[in-house]
């Protein structure tokens, strides 16, 4: 199949997964970040890129939006966010890093393919996006796409961050007819 063949059906894919998230669940979330004092986010490989994007976007419409481990980070405040993307719900570093955000007195939101998970539980917004996994039998809840490995569930990341952007600068005023006008301008 040519690329672009490849990547068509890879969008319907991900169109599909799209339609099976809980609209409630995401509004949830989208007020959690409307009214967090910071946003901090974090997630391992590939998923912690997508989460980078979406904190680019966070600050472009004037949020305050930081990424764990960076060395400029401050430190994580009661009544801040802190929000997770890991398809597995179970990787060691988010899990650390979230019961840590508990402690000090932040909320825990997650995307993940598995809200029964130990960051399910630790997290009180859990967003479930329904990509294919391989820690699930194969079946019509579970339909193996065209894209490798955890693709589709890190691009369904990407895409639902750059949709809240839309709904998020509405409710923030920010217009976004124009450019970014707090891109970077050191690049
Ligand atoms: O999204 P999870 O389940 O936390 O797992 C993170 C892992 O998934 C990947 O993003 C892609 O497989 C890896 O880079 C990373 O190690």
């Amino acid at each position: 199949m040519e690329t672009q063949s490849v990547a068509g059906v890879a969008c319907t894919d991900l169109y599909q997964a799209m339609a099976r998230i809980d609209g409630a669940a995401l509004a949830r979330l989208e007020q959690a970040i409307a009214e967090a004092n910071a946003i901090f986010v974090f997630g391992a490989g590939r998923s912690l890129l997508m989460l980078k994007a979406f904190a680019m976007r966070l600050m472009h419409i004037g949020l305050n939006v930081h990424v764990v481990g960076d060395v400029v980070t401050p430190a994580l405040q009661k009544g801040d966010l802190l929000l997770l993307a890991s398809a597995s719900g179970e990787t060691a570093s988010l899990v650390n890093v979230a019961t840590k955000a508990k402690q000090l007195g932040g909320t825990v939101a997650l995307l993940t393919i598995f809200p029964e998970s130990t960051l399910g539980k630790l997290a009180e917004v859990v967003i479930r996006i329904p990509a294919y996994t391989d820690k699930l039998p194969d079946g019509p809840e579970n339909v193996k796409g065209i894209l490798p490995g955890g693709s589709l569930f890190e691009e369904a990341v990407m895409v639902l961050g750059d949709a809240m952007i839309v709904n998020l600068a509405q409710s923030t005023g920010y217009r976004l007819t124009k450019g970014f006008a707090l891109h970077a301008n050191l690049e």
